[in-house]
């Protein structure tokens, strides 16, 4: 596991680890079978963290928009769930969040997440926009929810399309947990490039190519045993909050 120095105010100077994609997916699975936590309770936590380290990097007075409008792009997998609970969250923050699914799995998880926001009045876009300019004009941040630490490959269809638009737009993009498009370890010189990556657990390794303003961790919902286990060295999160900013 490839770790880095750390320096930082209430961040102790030691070396918070970057899991490898298969650690990542390890972690995961023993938090559901060892530790017994369901999904959507992990869900519920990663998606209110994205909302919560959102709101502190992008209040809604920042935003040059007549609304604080964002656009949430949700994946067909685990990441994009967590997008669903982040745009409910955001709404319940005080923003005006519209959601793009196109793949959207039928089980009863997504199924719900998905009626809960539309129980609350946030719209689904029935096509993505074909220019960046549209989304450049309509939204002042786009949440990246469409692939995490399971991503593998060549982008299929219709997430090819969909990441070259973003690659062109100029409002922020918050990529929840990994930014879309890059290999989990190596990341993607030529691909995505956001302004915010919120880390769920712990920073992929791909983080360490992470260039853009704001690095928040996620979360917290590991117990201490597992971060031993994986020598995770993970900062302590001020107070009770759900987020830690990183950088
Ligand atoms: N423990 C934690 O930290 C927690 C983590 N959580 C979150 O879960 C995330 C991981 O979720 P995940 O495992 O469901 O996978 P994810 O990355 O969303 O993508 C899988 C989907 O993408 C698809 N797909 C893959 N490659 C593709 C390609 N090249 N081109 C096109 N499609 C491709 C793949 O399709 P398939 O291969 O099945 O056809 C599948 O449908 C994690 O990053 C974090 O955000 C929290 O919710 C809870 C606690
Ligand atoms: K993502």
């Amino acid at each position: 596991m490839q770790s880095w120095a750390w320096p930082g105010i209430g961040v102790p100077s030691g070396a918070i680890s970057h899991p490898r994609q298969e650690e990542a997916q390890a972690i995961d699975q023993e938090l559901f079978n060892e530790y017994k936590f369901s999904v959507d309770q992990l869900m519920e936590l990663a998606g209110l963290s994205c909302a919560t380290a959102i709101a502190k990097a992008y209040p809604p007075s920042s935003f040059t928009t007549s609304q604080p409008a964002v656009l949430v792009v949700c994946g067909p997998g685990n990441n994009g769930g967590d997008g669903l609970v982040c745009a409910r969250h955001l709404k319940m923050f005080g923003y005006q969040p519209t959601v793009y699914y196109p793949k959207q799995p039928s089980k009863p998880l997504f199924e719900g997440l998905t009626t809960q926001c539309k129980k609350m009045d946030i719209p689904f876009l029935p096509e993505f926009p074909a220019e960046a300019a549209f989304i450049d004009e309509l939204y002042g941040l786009v949440v990246d929810a469409i692939f995490g630490f399971s991503f593998k490959g060549a982008v299929r269809e219709p997430f090819g399309s969909i990441l070259s638009t973003l690659e062109r737009v100029t409002v922020p993009i918050a990529s929840i947990d990994i930014p879309s498009g890059w290999d989990v370890e190596k990341g993607k010189a030529d691909g995505l490039q956001p302004d915010m990556l919120i880390s769920l657990t712990a920073p992929k390794k791909a983080a360490m190519h992470f260039t853009g303003r704001y690095h928040f961790l996620g979360g917290r919902f590991v117990p201490p045993a597992l971060q031993e286990k994986y020598a995770l060295n993970l900062p302590a999160y001020p107070g009770t909050d759900c987020v830690l900013q990183l950088t």
